[in-house]
């Protein structure tokens, strides 16, 4: 929904329940619409139509909640123990690391808000509207009072509006929380009824699930009854996605394990020698390093970042949790028009009972067996060609291009219309010819053909046809008329009788060239692409086959056959039928296949752009709808939106959601490995009963964790594709984010690895110094020996970082600079840990010494050897 800060005061014009004539008097409106000067004029006075946003200081909120969220809790309850012991520095460093996590926190959580705020931006709600006699799709925010909406099936009503003619049937959810569709009847007024119940107005936010009709706008923006409650319903959802929860417990598990580190610390420290306040301090800055206080905003922010660059790609979702289910995804259930195809239809090829298959573009305008066939098109259509405003179901605007050719256009004499239905498969029109009253209709072979007066040759002549034009892969329908007496039946079935076949005609969409490379893709990651089409099995087919979908041997059900089978019957053939063309299907179809999957253990990515697709959509794991074609309904019950329509597109948004779960995953392992060589030093203190000096300070691990983890982490969420990523199978549903192999990494490889040079660098300083365990140890060498440690664990963390980049490969196949955030955090990190080692102020609040061109050549070796240990890892790995 589009929302602009513009102040406007809401003003209705007149009083929206009186009679029409009144209303339009009022709105100074004509049933023809504004002139584009009038509506410009109006659009300076009314202002955009558009809802104001909820200010309000919700940072302030936002900003409290950071501080004492459960986590916060506890770092508050340390610093406070920190004050009681004695040790105000450490209870002032504490208070620093909540307040600057909350900082980064609550940053990282405005980041993610604005980035799927900003996905408004990416589908603008357009509406048509009558301006100077013509049809014009427009934004809606330019939508003023006294335009003539064109309110039609599958649409959002974009303005509050009361109709001039026809008869919608909307739901009004979003207005009034009833999910029961109403009817809204153009004639019928009730100048005492609320207004909301009026019987022929339609609302802002409200969506038209049947009917169509011409509507005059009498509110816009504010002032319509969905800008006065002010709720934006369609708003983007933000509840925790099953990653965040998962990571959340991880988050809780290794506050607990530092909650015990830390009280285990308390006894050993003890016995070490420490007094009862020291053992205290240092149980204390044990809990506040491995409390990951970071780790869920992080994650959140890798999720939003993932979110913003599924967008630029062409892929909107509605929800943060759609990036993960996307990357788990198996099966991809796809239209066929317009998503595999390029929705550029075109009439290629014609039959009528007198000729052969003929190429449409060899045929002369004026050819006497075609006209006949022209006229039923040009008739019986809902399209219109108005130049650059051609609007209109793509394969009727095809149809319409083709008949204009052919006869001439002429005014609208239309009597009524039986509109396209896609489950009868046909459409018909019942119009004032010159001479008489005529029927024309068209639609899917099998639908129009037994409705024909045909010979059994004629009819079987005409089948052997739509299967040669069908295995073409064209889209064919046959078009039909009859002449019609003075009265004119109300009755569909009654009107669509008797027709006589005017010829069959064949409709080439192409394969889009980047459906066959992406189907390519698919099958390399595992997944099956379904193709679920109203269109007949053989066209179906031969799409699917096109674009490498399935093979020759591979099934085709059809919608009677999917009728026929039991839901068990379909799950079994879902599993050992690989991928099925679903042809002649219903949206209804689409449910029972999206059930059958998900029932089987499948991730369902299932598209569709029909008013009838929305309970599919909302069934499958993830619904897709189409920007570009689908309707508003679609994109309502859609988790994400394509506005590209491509096929293609949706492989990247798959490969995007395994990327970013994979990046999570990069993080929490950067951020595990880090631990080990944190305690290990207390623990060696501890265990040596004080013979080996402690050799890291509680204030040196609260620079580390304060200065070096968190710009390196959040670089790695923003880490690009690992290669092979879309070459491996689809992370199962089951598996959770942490899995044994990263824990293998962490704590046997990356963290003693670490915890191994970090103690080198200890000792090296102390043994060039002449100290033996158990002796005393000078009080610079000691202030040397512990900034060794504390650099060194810097070290070694950067080397960390650079491992954790990759899960499989080898660095060098993804390039050592290719994440160039990654690279500014650890000049980042260089500089803040030279900044405590060398600036004497600093030195003294951290207890830190220069260190000596030795201890700095050693220190240079460690981010190689500790990359370079787990990059053995990962050979062996990869090996066996
Ligand atoms: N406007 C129309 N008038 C009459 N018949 C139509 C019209 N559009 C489509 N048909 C017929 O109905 C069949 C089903 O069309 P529908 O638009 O429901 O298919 P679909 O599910 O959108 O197909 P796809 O999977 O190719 O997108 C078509 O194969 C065609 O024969």
């Amino acid at each position: 929904m589009n929302v602009i800060e513009e102040t406007h005061s809401p003003v209705i014009v007149g009083d929206p329940r009186e009679n029409m004539q009144s209303l339009l008097r009022d709105l100074r409106a004509r049933p023809g619409g504004l002139s584009a000067e009038e509506a410009a004029r109006r659009r300076v006075q009314y202002g955009p139509n558009a809802l104001p946003t909820q200010g309000g200081p919700s940072w302030i909120r936002a900003l409290t909640r950071q501080l004492v969220h459960p986590l916060a809790l506890l770092l508050w309850g340390a610093a406070v123990l920190a004050g009681l012991s004695g040790t105000p520095t450490l209870a002032i460093a504490i208070v620093a690391v909540v307040l600057l996590n909350a900082a980064l926190a609550f940053w990282q959580e405005q980041q993610a808000e604005r980035s799927v705020e900003a996905l408004a931006a990416f589908l603008p709600p357009h509406a048509r509207v009558l301006r100077d006699g013509h049809v014009v799709e427009l934004d809606a925010v330019e939508i003023v009072p006294g335009d003539v909406l064109l309110v039609d099936e599958g649409a959002t009503v974009p303005a509050d509006a009361r109709l001039l003619d026809g008869a919608v049937e909307v739901d009004m959810s979003a207005l009034t929380g009833e999910s029961v569709p109403v009817i809204r009847t153009a004639g019928e007024t009730d100048a005492v009824a609320q207004l909301l119940h009026v019987p022929d107005a339609v609302f802002r936010g409200t969506l038209c699930t049947g009917g169509t009709g011409h509507a005059v706008v009498f509110a816009t923006g504010a002032a319509t009854e969905i800008g006065r409650i002010a709720t934006l319903s369609h708003g983007v959802e933000r509840t925790d996605s099953p990653l965040e929860r998962q990571v959340r417990r991880v988050a809780w598990l290794i506050a607990a394990v530092a909650v015990g580190v830390g009280l285990a610390f308390l006894p050993l420290g003890l016995v070490a020698g420490l007094s009862l306040p020291a053992a205290l301090v240092f149980a204390v800055g044990l809990l506040v390093a491995n409390v990951p206080e970071g780790l869920l905003p992080t994650i959140t922010l890798a999720l939003a970042v993932g979110v913003r660059s599924l967008a630029r790609a062409g892929a909107v979702v509605k929800r943060l949790s759609a990036v993960e289910t996307l990357g788990s995804t198996t099966v991809i259930c796809t239209d066929k028009t317009g998503t595999l195809t390029a929705n550029r239809m075109q009439v290629h090829q014609l039959w009528t009972p007198h000729a052969d298959i003929r190429d449409a573009a060899d045929i002369p305008p004026g050819d006497g067996h075609v006209a006949a066939l022209a006229e039923a098109l040009a008739r019986c259509t809902d399209a219109t060609l108005d130049g650059e405003h051609d609007t209109g179901d793509p394969t009727e605007l095809a149809l319409l291009r083709f008949a204009r050719i052919h006869v001439p256009a002429r005014g609208a004499l239309r009597i009524t219309v039986h509109r396209f239905d896609p489950r009868l498969r046909r459409m018909s029109t019942v119009d004032r010819g010159t001479e008489r009253r005529e029927v024309s209709g068209k639609g899917a072979p099998e639908a129009v053909l037994p409705l024909c007066r045909l010979s059994d040759a004629e009819r079987a002549t005409a089948e052997s046809v739509v299967a040669q034009l069908a295995g073409r892969g064209l889209r064919v329908l046959a078009v039909a008329h009859r002449p019609l007496g003075d009265t004119v039946p109300a009755d569909r079935d009654a009107v669509e009788r008797d027709l006589r076949l005017c010829g069959l005609v064949g409709l080439l969409d192409p394969p889009r060239p980047s459906v066959a490379p992406a189907v390519r893709t698919c099958h390399r990651a595992g997944l099956r692409v379904h193709v679920v089409t109203g269109d007949s099995p053989l066209t179906g087919a031969a799409i699917a086959r096109s674009v490498g979908i399935g093979d020759d041997d591979s099934a085709v059900i059809t919608g009677d056959e999917l009728a026929a089978m039991t839901d068990e019957q379909l799950a079994g053939r879902l599993q050992t039928d690989g991928e099925v063309v679903f042809a002649r299907s219903t949206p209804e179809d689409k449910l029972r296949i999206a059930d059958a999957l998900s029932r089987g253990g499948e991730v369902v990515a299932m598209t569709g752009d029909g008013v009838n697709d929305a309970p599919a959509l909302r069934r499958a794991d993830i619904g897709i709808a189409m920007g570009k074609s689908g309707t508003d309904v679609a994109r309502e019950a859609a988790t994400m939106v394509l506005t590209d329509d491509d096929f293609a597109t949706i492989v990247r948004a798959v490969e995007a959601g395994r990327r970013v779960y994979d990046n999570v995953r990069k993080f929490i392992l950067y951020i595990f490995a880090h631990a080990v060589p944190e305690v290990v030093p207390f623990l060696l203190f501890a265990l040596s009963g004080g013979a080996i000096p402690l050799p890291l300070t509680v204030l040196q691990i609260l620079a580390i964790d304060l200065g070096t983890e968190t710009l390196p982490a959040l670089a790695l969420g923003r880490e690009p594709a690992e290669p092979g990523l879309m070459d491996r199978p689809p992370r199962r549903r089951s598996e959770g984010v942490v899995t044994r192999r990263m824990l293998i990494r962490a704590w046997a490889v990356l963290g003693p690895v670490s915890a191994a040079l970090v103690l080198l660098a200890f000792f090296s300083v102390l043994w060039r110094a002449g100290w033996t365990p158990g002796a005393d140890v000078g009080h610079h060498t000691y202030l040397q020996a512990t900034t060794a440690t504390f650099a060194g664990i810097v070290a070694c963390q950067i080397g960390t970082a650079f491992a954790s980049r990759t899960e499989r490969v080898s660095l060098f196949t993804v390039g050592l600079f290719t994440n160039r955030l990654l690279l500014i955090g650890v000049v980042f990190e260089v500089v803040f840990t030279a900044a405590l080692v060398y600036l004497p102020p600093l030195q003294a609040v951290f207890g830190t010494a220069a260190l000596d061109g030795w201890t700095v050549a050693l220190l240079c070796t460690f981010p190689p050897v500790v990359w370079g240990a787990d990059e053995l890892y990962r050979w062996l790995v990869r090996r066996g």
